[in-house]
């Protein structure tokens, strides 16, 4: 048995939900602990008016008693509070005359986002049908699915801390990361999520200056996870290459266009000298690396290391300032007419990061150390742990 979620939910229906089935039993969860993740999703400069309006918190409804999880699926739960804005447009009940007044069919695809494509595909005239699924509003409930498995990794000494390292083409100064307790604390004290102070300011001045121009701009967010013990995954069959799933883990977040660990696509150019991390042992750290160029990963295992992912945003397809496209009712161009739309979601989108790697690495945890009781997991990753200090 695995972990594994499903999440459901359209962006401005009743609520987002998850059910989080495998998570062992005996593992500390509140609602505190989740509420603060989906707190840190809504910062960011850069979003829209939507993220105004809702203050997202979560219901746990089940899987979880006293404070304990049971080892039963848990479901949890985010209101979408603009849902009462738009009952009528989002109601489940047949269309009556009323409804179709003030219905707000979607005829006009926008280059960028799922529209056109999911129309077509699912037969949808009305491509609000396809739109209110394919909103990135959906990685609320996967930052909550993240939250618990946060919560679970934090319980084996596992940290995870997600930045963003540039946006539109302005990039945070080269720093090698070794202490995250200090890259959270700059994180969330910035208005980008950016370590670097230097460059804070002109990431938010890029994004106003986007905004301003009706346009959108998108950046590079990166993934830190510590305390990873050696030989989480395995090199035996393709599919259960760690590293290949936290590829796409970050792939499948909305926008996302690439990803690479450690030095990542500089790759191409170095040589193997200037590549791969050299092994050092000694008596009190046993096996160590002298660098981390390899961001955590050697044959689909971990390698001890800290994890070093990043992800790639493509800037937010809804543009103010129209770009060419076709109405499918009429098939005459048309010039785009936005309600609202964010001009840039990179720092938000670090906080999603955070959660679906996470979730990876608790997946992959619970597969290779035990699987239902939060007290034999421990011991099975402090056997490894001592394995490896022997080895
Ligand atoms: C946190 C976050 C917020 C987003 N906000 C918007 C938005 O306001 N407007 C928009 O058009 N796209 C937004 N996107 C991106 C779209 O959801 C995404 O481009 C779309 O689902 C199409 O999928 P694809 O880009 O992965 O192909 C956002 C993405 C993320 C991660
Ligand atoms: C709601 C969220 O992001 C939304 C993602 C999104 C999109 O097309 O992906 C479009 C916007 O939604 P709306 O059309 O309601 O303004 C964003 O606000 C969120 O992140 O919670």
């Amino acid at each position: 048995m695995t972990m594994r979620y499903l999440t459901a939910g359209e962006s401005h229906g009743p609520q987002l939900t998850t059910i989080l089935e495998g998570v062992p039993a005996g593992l500390t969860l509140t609602v505190e602990d989740i509420n603060e993740d989906l707190a840190r999703r809504q910062k960011g400069h850069g979003r829209g008016r939507r993220m105004q309006i809702e203050k997202d918190t979560v219901d746990i409804l089940s899987g979880v008693r006293h404070g304990q999880t049971l080892g039963s699926p848990i479901t949890l739960a985010v209101t979408n509070d603009d849902w009462k804005h738009w009952t009528n447009i989002m109601g489940i009940e047949p269309l009556t005359k009323e409804v179709e007044e003030v219905k707000r069919k979607v005829t006009k695809p926008r280059p960028g986002h799922a529209d056109l494509n999911g129309a077509i595909k699912y037969g949808h005239r009305d491509m609000r049908n396809v739109l209110e699924r394919s909103s990135a509003r959906e990685t609320t409930v996967r930052v909550v699915a993240g939250a618990v498995a946060r919560k679970f990794l934090s319980e084996l000494g596992i940290q995870v801390a997600g930045h963003v390292t540039e946006i539109g083409g302005i990039k945070a100064g080269l720093q090698v990361i070794d202490d995250l307790q200090d890259l959270k604390a700059k994180t969330e004290a910035s208005p980008v999520r950016c370590y670097d102070k230097n460059v804070e300011q002109e990431m938010m001045d890029a994004i106003d200056t986007a905004k301003k121009n009706g346009d959108s701009i998108g950046g590079i967010v990166e993934v830190i996870v510590e305390g990873v013990p050696v030989g989480v995954g395995s090199y035996v069959h393709y599919d259960r290459k760690l590293d290949a799933k936290l590829a796409a883990a970050i792939m499948s977040i909305n926008a996302f266009k690439g990803v690479e660990f450690g030095v990542g696509f500089e790759a191409a150019s170095l040589p193997g000298s200037m590549v791969h991390d050299e092994i050092a042992w000694d008596e009190e750290r046993g096996y160590y690396r002298l660098s981390n160029n390899l961001g955590g990963f050697e044959g689909g295992m971990t390698t001890g290391m800290p994890i070093v992912v990043r992800g790639v945003m493509k800037p937010i397809p809804t543009l103010y300032k129209p770009l060419q496209s076709v109405d499918i009712d009429t098939k005459e161009p048309f010039q785009a007419s936005i309600e609202r739309s964010d001009s840039c979601a990179v720092p938000a989108a670090s906080v999603v990061a955070e959660a679906v790697v996470a979730f990876e690495i608790a997946k992959a945890i619970v597969e290779q150390f035990g699987q239902d009781r939060m007290d034999v997991i421990k011991g099975n990753v402090q056997r490894m742990r001592d394995h490896a200090a022997k080895f």
